[in-house]
C-alpha cells in the first residue's frame, strides 16, 4: 500500500499568519513516493499559502517541512530545483517572448545558476533530445518553435508543466493545473499526470478545484477549510465525509467530479 511507505514530503504542524490572520494552522500532511496527492478546499482555505511554504516562498511561523528526510524549512526557494522539487504557478510564469523549446531549456538549466542569456546559448545535444521527449509527452510537438505568448491558454498550462518536468523532479507541486482548461485538455492532463506517477514514479502534490480531475487521479486527498485540515483519505472517503460536504455546502455538485 502506498500509504505505508516513508513519505517523500512531510509537512509537520505548519502554522503561518499574515498579521492577525492565521492562514494555515497546525497543518500536517505526508505524501508517499510515487503517489498523486491532492490538496483541496474552498476559496481562501489556505491551499496556495501551504504550497508557498513548501516551495519556500513563504516562511512559516511554526512547523517543519521535510523532503526525503531532510529538513528544508529554512532553505531558500532557489535551492528547491537542485533538490528535485519543481512547481507550477496558478498564474502562469512563462517567458512570453521565448519559444516552447526555449522555455523548457531554461527550466532544464535551472540547476546551474547561469544567466538567462547563458542558459539560452548553451544547448548541449543530450539536453535537446530530452527536451524533445518532454515536448512530445506534453502534447506540444506542433508548437516547438512557437512563442509562449502565441499559445492558447491550455497549451501555455501544458508548457508550464513541461518546464517543471525539465528539472527532472522527484516531487512536482502543481497549483491548479486544470484551471481554465477545457474538458478535452483536462482529459489529456489526467492521462499525463497518471502516467508520470505510475510509469515514472514521480510524486505529485496538487492544489485543484476541478473535482473531476482530483477524484480521477488522486491516491489521497487532503481537505483544508479555514486553514485547518478537516479530512483526509481516498477520493471516495473524502467525497462522502460530512465535514467536507458541509465545507462545500452550496457547492456540493463540485465534489461529484
Ligand atoms: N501574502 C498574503 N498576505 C496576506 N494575506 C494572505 C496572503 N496570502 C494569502 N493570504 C490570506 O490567507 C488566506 C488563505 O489564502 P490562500 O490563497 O492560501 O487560499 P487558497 O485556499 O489557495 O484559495 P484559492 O482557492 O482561492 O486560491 C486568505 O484569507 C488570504 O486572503
Amino acid at each position: 500500500m502506498p500509504e505505508a511507505r516513508t513519505p517523500l514530503l512531510s509537512v509537520e504542524n505548519l502554522t503561518i499568519a499574515f498579521g492577525g490572520l492565521v492562514a494555515v494552522r497546525d497543518f500536517s500532511i505526508a505524501v508517499a513516493p510515487g503517489t498523486i496527492h491532492a490538496l483541496i478546499g474552498p476559496n481562501g482555505a489556505g491551499k496556495s499559502t501551504t504550497f508557498n511554504c513548501i516551495s519556500r516562498l513563504y516562511r512559516p511561523n511554526a512547523g517543519r517541512i521535510l523532503f526525503d528526510g531532510q529538513d528544508i524549512t529554512r532553505l531558500p526557494s532557489s535551492a528547491m530545483a537542485g533538490l528535485g522539487i519543481a512547481r507550477s504557478f496558478q498564474n502562469l510564469e512563462l517567458f512570453n517572448e521565448l519559444t516552447v523549446y526555449e522555455n523548457i531549456l531554461i527550466g532544464a538549466h535551472c540547476h546551474c545558476g547561469a544567466s538567462l542569456r547563458d542558459r539560452l546559448s548553451a544547448r548541449p545535444p543530450h539536453l535537446a533530445a530530452e527536451i524533445d521527449r518532454i515536448i512530445e509527452r506534453t502534447g506540444l510537438g506542433a508548437y516547438r518553435e512557437t512563442k509562449a505568448c502565441n499559445l492558447d491558454f491550455g497549451h501555455q498550462k501544458l508548457l508550464e508543466l513541461a518546464r517543471a518536468l525539465a528539472i527532472r523532479p522527484r516531487l512536482l507541486l502543481l497549483d491548479e493545473p486544470a484551471a481554465g482548461l477545457r474538458n478535452r485538455e483536462i482529459a489529456i492532463l489526467d492521462g499525463l499526470l497518471t502516467d508520470l506517477a505510475r510509469r515514472d514514479g514521480l510524486t505529485i502534490l496538487l492544489v485543484e478545484h476541478v473535482m473531476q480531475l482530483v477524484m480521477s487521479i488522486s491516491d489521497r486527498v487532503t481537505v483544508l477549510n479555514f486553514g485547518t485540515k478537516i479530512a483526509e483519505g481516498t477520493p471516495q472517503e473524502v467525497k462522502s465525509n460530512p465535514a467536507v460536504v458541509e465545507a462545500y455546502l452550496g457547492k456540493e455538485t463540485a465534489l461529484h467530479g
